[in-house]
This record gives structure tokens, sequence and C-alpha cells, in this order.
């Protein structure tokens, strides 16, 4: 037993997987043996949900099937429903309004005695969760502002259909899209902390829901998903203050703050998905002749270089870029966290199942550091 503490987990080995590659000397990010940019142009979030859960990507027969699949599980029962109205009407954060709708999910799943080791079942539920998220978000997001759920449509892929469900109105070709994108870079990345998460919950064979839940609770940190909304609201900071960008991050740097976005513990280098963001916000840009988030990102990376911070590997991260990008798609930015988690849900399912596949209970230790032995005394004693 080694006692070297390793402060974080820092690049520790934990497991074997065969779902994604992150090298982060190079920044490289693979899927299954596919480049992050081919999958992210050419496959659809559904395909790539399907090549994480079933190993390779789908023919045209099984993809046509395992979309129609996952939308025959859109609808939520009206008592989630009913709850989501509760939690928007109580002011409730986007992210902990779905932690405790998915968490809720659970008490109308139809195979919820399911034997957890019964794997084909995880994945089941698993597409149920997949299919229900985007319906929870959009619910809750129209009841904030005092309307009605829109009824999802299974003609519409994954990411058009949210569209659709939060706007009432059918996103056009660009804007679907867009979205799909971002869904398709976020789906998975390594021993990530919440997909982590996910995996500890399930390697103490709990059912999927409460893994699935987990990774929402840990997404949801500064840290980690929680930094896409941090990053848009230093935008809107930098834009309502009368300094431009670049002061903005001076001062910031002198007041200690870190700069949301940048930063990755295993990427030393640029994000690949930050490389495909940035692209996809310039053509967004320049096709709406807006182009005011993109200067200031810009402009906050190119200061930062100069600055020596990529040198120290402190590089762009995909939440840098994907917030811009939601903007001009008209979300929310309270909603960037969740729609993370919206995308990432594939992921964890993929991590859960392949985990138990060979199950090992997770259980580290740490090393104590506090008294041995100390003399108990009785509470009206003290
Ligand atoms: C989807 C995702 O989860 S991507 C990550 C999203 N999170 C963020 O963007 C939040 C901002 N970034 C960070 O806080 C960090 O970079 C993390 C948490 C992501 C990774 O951190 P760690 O691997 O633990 O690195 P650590 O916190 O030790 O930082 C190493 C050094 O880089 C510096 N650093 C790291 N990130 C930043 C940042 N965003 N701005 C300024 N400095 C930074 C630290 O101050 C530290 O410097 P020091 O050694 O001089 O003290
Ligand atoms: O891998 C990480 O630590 C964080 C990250 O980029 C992700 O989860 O997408």
């Amino acid at each position: 037993m080694s006692d070297e503490l390793k402060r974080g987990l820092e690049g520790v080995l934990v497991a074997e997987s065969d779902l994604s590659y992150v090298d982060g000397e190079v920044g490289r990010l693979v899927y299954r043996g596919y480049d992050i940019e081919d999958l992210a142009r050419g496959a659809s979030y559904e395909e790539v949900v399907y090549l994480l859960w079933h190993g390779s990507l789908p023919t045209r027969e099984e993809l046509d099937a395992f979309a129609a699949d996952l939308a025959a599980e859109r609808a939520v029962d009206d008592d989630v429903l009913d709850t989501v109205q509760a939690l928007a009407d109580a002011g409730e954060r986007p992210m902990a309004a779905l932690r405790t709708a998915v968490s809720m999910l659970s008490a109308y799943e139809p195979e919820g005695d399911a034997d957890p080791a019964d794997l084909d079942a995880t994945l089941r539920k698993g597409r149920r969760i997949t299919a229900k998220i985007p319906t929870i978000l959009a619910a809750f997001e129209r009841a904030r502002q005092g309307e009605d759920p829109v009824a999802p449509d299974p003609d519409l892929s994954h990411a058009a259909n949210f569209l659709y469900m939060l706007t009432g109105t059918e996103p056009d070709e660009v804007s679907a899209e867009t979205f799909d994108m971002a869904l398709t870079l976020h789906a998975d990345h390594g021993f990530n902390a919440s997909t982590f998460t996910a995996i500890v919950i399930g390697s103490t064979m709990a059912d999927v829901y409460s893994g699935v839940t987990g990774g929402i609770g840990a997404l949801s940190g500064p840290l980690h998903g929680g930094a896409n909304q941090d990053v848009m609201e230093v935008l809107q900071e930098v834009d309502a203050s009368d300094k431009d960008p670049v002061q903005w991050v001076k001062d910031a740097r002198d007041e200690g703050r870190r700069i949301p976005g940048f930063g990755h513990r295993v990427y030393k280098v640029k994000d690949p998905r930050a490389n495909i963001l940035e692209e996809k916000l310039r053509d967004l840009s320049e096709s709406s002749g807006d182009t005011k988030w993109l200067d200031y990102t810009t402009a906050i990376e190119e200061y930062l270089t100069e600055q020596g911070l990529l040198d120290k590997g402190i590089a762009p991260n995909v939440d840098f870029y994907s917030g811009s990008v939601y903007d001009s798609l008209g979300i929310p930015v309270d909603m960037y966290t969740p729609i993370f988690a919206m995308s990432r849900a594939g992921g964890w399912i993929a991590h859960v199942v392949e985990y138990q596949e060979d199950n090992r209970l997770i259980r580290p230790r740490a090393r104590y550091t506090g008294p041995k032995d100390s003399e108990f005394v009785p509470v009206d004693e003290r």
C-alpha cells in the first residue's frame, strides 16, 4: 500500500476505459478512436451517444432506430412537471432544479425494480434520462417565464427539439446544427470530476439515476461545468463597466481573481473543443454582424497569451467560448451549465455501464492527521 498522497487524485490511474482519450500535451480529444473535430463536424449528438453506448458508429438504419427510441422517451410525467413549476416558482437555480427533477424521474421509471447488475436495463434507463433532461430544462425555463411547457416533437432531432421546446418555435437549420455540435463537443471527457462522481456512485451498484443526479451536482461547480456561466458573466461585467476587456482582465488579475474558462487539469495547451467553438463563434458573429463577444474573448485570450499564461499551461478550455455561442442562440446565461449536463448525461451513462461491466467498489483512503487518544468526557461534564 503506497503512502504517497495525490491531492485531487491528480494523475492517478483508477480504471481502464475505451470511451474517450484526452491528450493534454497536444490538445487532442478522441471518442472511441474518432477525432472530436470529425465528430463535431460530421456526426449528430444521437450518433455520438450511440458510439459511446454501443462501441461503434451506427449504420443509417441503426441510427434512425436509436434516434426514434430516444425521441419516444422525451415526455415527462405531469408530477415531475408540477415539481419543475414549483422549483421555478421558488426561484431555484437551474442546475439544482435539474438535479432534483432527475432524481424524481426514478419514481416513474418503468424498470425501477430492475437488478442494477442488468446493464441492458441500465442503458434503457439511461436512454430515458437522456431523452427527458431537455424536456425538464425547457419546461423549467418556460415556467420561469410564466409559460406552459411545449410538448416534445418526435420528428425533431435531440438538439432541434430542445430549442423548439424552449422557444415554442422550430429552430432554423444553422441554430439546430450549432446546438447539435455543442452537444457533441460536451458529451464525454475521460475521468473528469462529474464523470468520476457518477462512476463512484455506480461502483456501489446504486442505480443510474443516482449516478446522473450526482454527476449533475459535481458538474454545477465553478471549477468544472459552472465555468461556462461564469465566463459569460465576466463578458457581461466587462460590457457593463467602462473598461476595455484587457483592462478588466489586468484589474481582475491584480485582485487575484482567476479567469473563468482558462486552465485545465489535463490540457496544457488550448482545449481542442475551444478551438472548434471559437471558429463557430467567428462564423456566427460574421454572419450576424455582431462581433462583441468574439472581440472580447479574443482580446482576453491574446492578452493572457502575451502575459505568458499559455507558457504556464493555462489556456482556454471548452467553457471559454461555449457561452458566446449559446448567447447567439438566445439561450439564457444560467441555462449554459444545464445544457452541458444535457450533453454529458450521455457520457456519464456510458462510463457507469462500462465501469460496471467489470465493477470494483471505489474506496480510496485518506491519511489520518487527527488525534488518536483523546479522552472522552460526557456532554454535561465538558
Ligand atoms: C469543463 C471543465 O471542467 S473545464 C475547467 C472549467 N473551470 C474553469 O474554467 C475555472 C478556472 N480554472 C481553474 O480554476 C483551474 O484551471 C482548474 C480548476 C480548471 C484546474 O486547476 P488545477 O489543475 O487544480 O490547477 P491549479 O488550481 O493548481 O492551478 C495551477 C496554477 O495555474 C493557475 N491558474 C489555474 N487556472 C487559472 C485561471 N483560470 N486563471 C488564472 N490562473 C489560473 C493557478 O493559480 C496556479 O498557479 P500557481 O501555481 O502560481 O498557484
Ligand atoms: O476533463 C475535465 O477535467 C473537465 C472537462 O474539460 C470536461 O469535463 O469536459
